[in-house]
């Protein structure tokens, strides 16, 4: 390390695909304890941040930044946002940065690379264990999850227990990355209970966000607002029906028996929700999947839903 280099803030760049567990292990690190000044921004795949609401830091040392789409790249809004917020804030001793599910980890690397206030300390991957299999067959996921596993310096990989054969996934890990640290983390600390209910009629209006570029590249996302009360019961089933295109769904959604809202998770086929998090927040949705019409479908179903409208079977 050079003189200049101990004056730039280490990078920590977290990266993996959606639903890999990159929030939960930026709570964990979180938890554990980081620099007390650090700045942390978070990237997220929707028009709306839903991970700023799940990660327990001050307000004020954290940056959010959506896509409004999700083909759209990182690189220009990232490198101002966080130029602009070395210069305004108090200089961070470190800076953490959650991509969002669908992004390069490497091309945000890239920023500490140019940068005279950044050096890069890692790029870390969440991998989630029980999808990679899936992942390396599936010729949509596949070249944006296999981009993120090589750009890892140090991959960690969690539920890989679910999986049948981890010697081999792990094994697949190295063929892709043969420099990286592989971990298996195991389960962190997430407590993704599964509280179902049956109550309530629905919610609200829907919009779409359709973009020709992310639809031909064969990814489509969609924000719904819920600001009423949801049958639970009825989303779930919506949610696990329309799995083969969803890819990854996640908000909050109020329910009229809980007085309460819901975290609701979607991610790798499995569906977990639980009681978000006290502080007050609107009710949405952000999914993200397949394009096609089924994809359409699906949103078209839970916008009825939303509006309290009897739906259609999937
Ligand atoms: N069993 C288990 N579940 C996990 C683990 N890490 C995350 N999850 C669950 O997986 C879901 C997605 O976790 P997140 O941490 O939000 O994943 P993410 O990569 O930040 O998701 P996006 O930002 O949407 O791409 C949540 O329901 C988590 O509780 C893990 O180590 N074990």
């Amino acid at each position: 390390m050079t003189r200049s280099d101990a004056a730039k803030a280490p990078l920590t760049v977290i990266g993996g695909f959606l639903g890999a567990g990159k929030t939960t292990y930026l709570n964990a690190l979180i938890r554990e304890g980081i620099p007390e000044n650090s700045l942390i921004v978070i990237n997220d795949f929707g028009d709306i941040n839903i991970d700023a609401e799940l990660i327990d830091y001050r307000d004020d040392r954290m940056i959010q930044l959506t896509n409004g789409c999700i083909c759209c790249t990182l690189g220009g809004t990232l490198a101002e946002q966080l130029a602009k917020a070395m210069r305004l804030k108090a200089s961070p001793e470190a800076v953490l940065i959650e991509t969002s599910g669908v992004a390069d980890p490497a091309r945000i690397a890239d920023i500490a690379r140019l940068s005279h206030r950044l050096m890069l300390k890692e790029v870390v991957c969440l991998v989630d264990g029980g999808q990679i299999d899936t992942h390396r067959r599936d010729p949509l996921t596949g070249d944006t999850w296999r981009a993120q596993v090589q750009s890892a310096t140090r991959i960690l990989v969690n539920r890989l227990s679910a999986a049948n054969d981890a010697d081999t996934l792990l094994s697949e890990l190295r063929r892709l990355n043969v420099t990286a640290a592989i971990h298996d983390i195991g389960r962190l600390a997430c407590s993704a209970t599964d509280e179902r209910s049956t109550e309530a009629p629905a919610v609200v209006r829907a919009r779409a966000l359709s973009h020709d570029a992310t639809s031909s590249r064969g990814w489509q996302s969609a924000s719904l607002a819920m600001p009423a009360a949801v049958k639970l019961e009825r989303l779930h089933e919506l949610l696990t029906d329309y799995g083969d295109v969803l890819l990854r769904a996640k908000g909050f959604v109020c329910c009229r028996d809980r007085q309460s809202r819901l975290l609701l998770q979607f991610s790798g086929g499995r569906l977990s929700s639980q009681p978000a998090p006290l502080r007050a927040g609107r009710c949405q949705l952000v999914c993200i999947g397949r394009a096609g019409e089924r994809f359409e479908e699906l949103i078209s179903a839970l916008s009825r839903l939303g509006q309290g409208e009897a739906t259609g079977a999937a």
